[in-house]
């Protein structure tokens, strides 16, 4: 895109583009007129800049209309242009005219449709994994984790996505600069919060999404919306603090929608588009005041009584009332035959050629390695900052206890001193209550779904930004879990096992209770992954427990069942924790019931080793992990 420093104002105070294509930003050293921004890192840590040349041609997004499934279409047409090193780049247009995709598009953030098109990072075609590590994408909506400080939560990012190498010192410096560059020293340790118990505000908020996109010092940022729902002195303060940014050379973009006019003086260059199709590309301010003006003689010309009096609102108004006129193509027509797009192009070119860039940078832009920390560090790094927090929380403690404390005191209470009464109807009150205590975790289960739907913005947006890989953060949460499991089911066990009078072995009807709740946090892991949202996950899991219960053995027996139902009994692992606890409880007593039958020959349980039961229901917690994993990882719920 030509750049503000190829523009004269002429007389007539008509921008006259003059274009000096030799000093157009082009080669890896741009020719950014005073600022000699540089693309290789030799040369950038002696002056401390990181900018990247982004040049795109003829990009073309195509998706699945979703108003009409068998129809493609394509939300942005022929879109070309390039964001330079040190320059603020705005990405305008009225809602809904393609800012957001084409920022997704660049910055590889697209999870479905196809993209055509040329995109070039310092003339070459990066990696994925290079966008995850090497940009920054600060999104829309604040994807933070609010029992988090702004300290904690700028030191947690930096604890995934630095190099190991960099000792834990050389982080904390980091982050302190950053905190210093947002000036969000004031609320440093204050808890991020949310809409329901308020921690930070608005403003500091996106400027705690920005540090996050900081804190790796990537080559290129771009921002969605960076000021959308703040106040307008919140947003040029935002609007700075990011301009101060450019100091180090960084490329910047920004989609934004109706900036103030002090925001708005803070770009350098901008885009704007119409319906997917770019109506300007060049210099921001009167530059493209006057581009209008020229090249469609009816627009109100600006100052005029009458009309939007300042240069953003003007540049607002009349692209918004061109799109509702149904005037987009046109304007795109008249940019494509405009002078100043033959003088993009001819910029462009060479921008898009090949070019020579240090060893450094080209191993970057070949990167495969989206994550740089390993799997043990990402799991120990995610229990470090959210689970001192979450185990402090009532919120978080209840739902995961409390059920469980509630059902044990009423097996106790209920059932008390019953394993004494070794008498025959008495022995299938003992099976009930084995049975309920069984399929205990199976409904509790329910707790740990919500936290795993709820979170999924932030886990999208922690793997986009390369922190972890799914299997770690399952493994992280899974943990969190299985420590709470571990000491709740301690307690349970004694106030069921004891007060009742079992018989057989505590450890058995501990490990079973303990196994069975393991299972079913990755039961519930995997119905919140496959689940769109917390609606379908709260009606999948009950239902799919319930189905387990006919089949548990208590119910109706497997013999009994019919053949076309027999097989469920194989993949129901309530039915392995339950007969493991039935030949625990009655393996060395003989009680009858109905017609004479001894229990455990009623329900066909008789001579089988009951910590083969355990040892298959253990075959589950492998089995219902590798699925949690597959659909965390392979099951995108996010269509952007
Ligand atoms: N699958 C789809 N089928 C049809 N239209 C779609 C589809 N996906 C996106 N769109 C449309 O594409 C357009 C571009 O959306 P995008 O989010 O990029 O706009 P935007 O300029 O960022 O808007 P805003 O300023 O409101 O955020 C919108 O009009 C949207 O409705």
């Amino acid at each position: 895109m030509v750049s503000p420093r190829h523009h004269t104002p002429r007389a007539d105070g008509v921008l006259e583009i003059r274009v000096d294509v030799s000093r157009a930003p082009s080669s890896s050293i741009s020719a950014v007129e005073g600022v000699g921004f540089s693309e290789d890192p030799e040369d950038a840590s002696s002056i401390g800049v990181r900018g990247m040349t982004v040049a795109f041609k003829d990009l073309e997004y195509i998706v699945k209309n979703s108003a009409n499934r068998r129809e493609k279409i394509s939300l942005l047409s022929r879109v070309s242009g390039c964001l330079y090193p040190g320059q603020l780049t705005a990405l305008m247009g009225p809602s809904g005219s393609g800012k957001t995709t084409l920022l997704d598009v660049l910055a590889g953030r697209k999870t479905v449709g196809q993209i055509r098109g040329d995109i070039l990072f310092a003339g070459h075609k990066p990696s994925q994994a290079f966008l995850r590590r090497f940009t920054g994408y600060v999104e829309q909506f604040d994807t933070l984790l609010d029992n988090l400080t702004v300290e904690e939560m700028l030191m947690y990012t930096a604890e995934l996505k630095c190099e190991l190498r960099e000792s834990l010192g050389a982080k904390r410096e980091k982050v302190a600069a950053i905190i210093d560059q947002l000036a969000l020293g004031g609320c440093r340790g204050v808890r991020i919060g949310n809409a329901l118990q308020r921690g930070i505000s608005g403003g500091q908020c996106k400027r705690t999404n920005i540090g996050i996109a900081l804190v790796t010092n990537p080559r290129v940022l771009f921002l969605d919306e960076p000021t959308s729902g703040l106040d307008s002195f919140t947003a040029n303060e935002v609007m700075i603090v990011i301009k101060m940014l450019l100091k180090t050379g960084m490329t910047i973009c920004a989609t934004i929608h109706s900036p103030t006019p002090s925001c708005f003086r803070l770009f350098d260059c901008m885009m704007i588009l119409l319906r997917g199709k770019v109506v300007y590309a060049g210099p921001n301010g009167l530059s493209a005041i006057h581009f209008f003006e020229a090249t469609n003689p009816s627009v109100p010309h600006y100052g005029q009584q009458g009309v939007a009096d300042n240069q953003a609102e003007w540049i607002v108004d009349l692209t918004t009332k061109a799109e509702r006129a149904g005037l987009a193509d046109e304007f795109a027509a008249r940019y494509a035959e405009s002078n100043l797009r033959a003088a993009n192009e001819e910029v462009l070119a060479r921008d898009m050629a090949e070019r020579q860039v240090s060893p450094q940078i080209l191993k970057e832009l070949r990167t495969r390695r989206a994550t740089v920390t390993p799997f043990y560090w990402g799991v120990k790094t995610i229990l470090k900052y959210r689970m001192g927090r979450d185990f402090r929380d009532p919120a978080y403690l209840g739902p995961r206890v409390m059920d469980k404390l509630a059902v044990a005191l009423l097996l106790m209470t209920l059932y008390w001193h019953i394993g004494k009464r070794n008498f025959g109807p008495n022995a299938v009150n003992i099976g009930a209550a084995l049975f309920m205590w069984t399929i205990l975790p199976g409904f509790a289960a329910a707790a740990y779904t919500p936290t795993l739907v709820q979170e999924r913005p932030i886990f999208y947006r922690e793997r986009s930004d390369g922190l972890y890989k799914a299997v770690t953060y399952l493994v992280a949460k899974l943990l969190e879990e299985v420590i709470v499991a571990l000491v709740q089911s301690l307690i349970m066990s004694c106030i069921v096992f004891f007060p009742l009078e079992l018989a057989g072995s505590w450890a058995l009807f501990w490990y079973t209770y303990f196994q069975t709740t393991v299972i079913g946090i990755l039961l519930a892991y995997i119905i919140a992954g496959l689940s769109p949202n917390m609606d379908v996950a709260n009606g999948a899991l009950p239902a799919f427990v319930v189905i387990m219960l006919f089949f548990v053995g208590l119910l109706i027996r497997p013999q009994d069942q019919p053949n076309y139902w027999h097989w469920f009994q194989y993949i129901d692992f309530l039915h392995y924790a339950w007969v493991a606890q039935m030949i625990n409880q009655f393996e060395h007593t003989q009680i009858y019931i109905f017609l004479n039958l001894e229990i455990l020959t009623f329900y066909d349980l008789r001579g089988y080793n009951k910590w083969a039961f355990v040892g298959y229901e253990a075959i589950f917690v492998g089995v219902f992990f590798i699925f949690a994993w597959l659909a965390l990882a392979f099951v995108k719920h996010q269509k952007r």
